[in-house]
């Protein structure tokens, strides 16, 4: 049985859960990451903390011991007729039946939200065992529904493309009834940002160039597409143009420039 509880009850598990971390004797910090997280074997693999092997073994143990994130990216009641439309166009092409019913990937992925989608990149994996309980973008933050960032990405590897469904909230306003350039610029980021990691791993920007061509009526849903433009070793060069949800009009269109790093780069070794 799959019990959903209400957001306010979730945070209450999940303080329970960390409060029994305590009590078993560990807290999750960040130098408690830093110190194990060096620790490699000669094969490569992790010597992970045993305080993640426990968040990670509470992931999976029945309710109210298991706290496993929310999925962002799944439709809420929030999401406009756009939106919902946009959403299922992509999602149907996720999964395809074969001639003799079998269930195959499609050409499409859908990523969920959090760290999770890490996994995703190449050379992701620990990566995203080690902070996926820790970490969630700002843009997830918002709490109440359809206020802040909506927004689903899913990607296609064969074109090496990807789309993101964003639907802009009342809080992210700067022009009168518009949205603010700040916000889209934090989506063009965040989306270039997770086309290039899941085509070469962890990367930083470096770079991104953004060019506002209409602005954006808050409240509306547009679509930012990302492809790649090339990789030049630690380099990996994307664009992107947000239009609205037929294509026919050109909001914004930036490039960027993303870098491949270690994890020690991105854990401030
Ligand atoms: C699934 C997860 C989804 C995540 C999505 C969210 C994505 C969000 C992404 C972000 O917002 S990251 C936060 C914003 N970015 C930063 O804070 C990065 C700050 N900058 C750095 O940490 C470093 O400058 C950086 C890692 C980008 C590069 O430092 P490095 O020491 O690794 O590289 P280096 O400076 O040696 O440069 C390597 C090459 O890149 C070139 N380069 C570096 N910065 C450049 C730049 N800004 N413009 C053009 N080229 C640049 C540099 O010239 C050189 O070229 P060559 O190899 O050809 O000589």
């Amino acid at each position: 049985m799959k019990v959903i509880l209400p957001a306010k009850t979730r945070g209450g598990v999940q303080q329970m859960a960390r409060g029994l971390c305590q009590i078993m004797g560990r807290e999750i910090s960040k130098g408690n990451f830093n110190t194990n997280i060096r620790q490699m074997t000669p094969r490569g693999t992790l010597q992970l903390p045993w305080s993640i092997n426990s968040v990670r073994t509470m992931a999976v143990l029945p309710w109210p011991f298991s706290f496993q994130p929310r999925d962002f990216s799944l439709p809420n009641s929030s999401w406009g007729s756009d939106m919902r439309r946009l959403y299922e166009h992509y999602n149907s092409q996720c999964e395809v039946e074969t001639d003799d019913g079998e269930k195959k990937w499609g050409v499409w992925r859908r990523l969920p939200s959090y760290n999770r989608s890490l996994k995703y990149a190449t050379g992701g994996v620990y990566l995203s065992k080690i902070i996926q309980s820790k970490a969630r973008l700002f843009t997830r933050n918002i709490r109440a529904q359809g206020a802040g960032f909506e927004y689903v990405v899913f990607v296609n590897k064969q074109e090496q493309k990807c789309v993101c469904v964003f639907q802009a909230g009342h809080l992210l306003e700067g022009p009168p009834g518009h949205v603010h350039g700040g916000a889209i610029a934090t989506m063009i980021d965040t989306v270039t940002g997770t086309h290039a990691t899941y085509l070469s791993g962890p990367v930083m920007t470096a770079n991104l160039n953004i060019n506002y061509r209409s602005p954006i009526s808050l409240g509306s849903t547009v679509l930012l597409t990302c492809s790649l433009d090339k990789k030049e070793g630690r380099k990996t060069f994307v664009s992107c143009q947000v239009t609205n949800t037929d294509s026919s009009k050109l909001h914004t269109e930036a490039t960027g420039l993303f870098l491949s790093i270690t994890m020690g780069h991105l854990l401030g070794g």
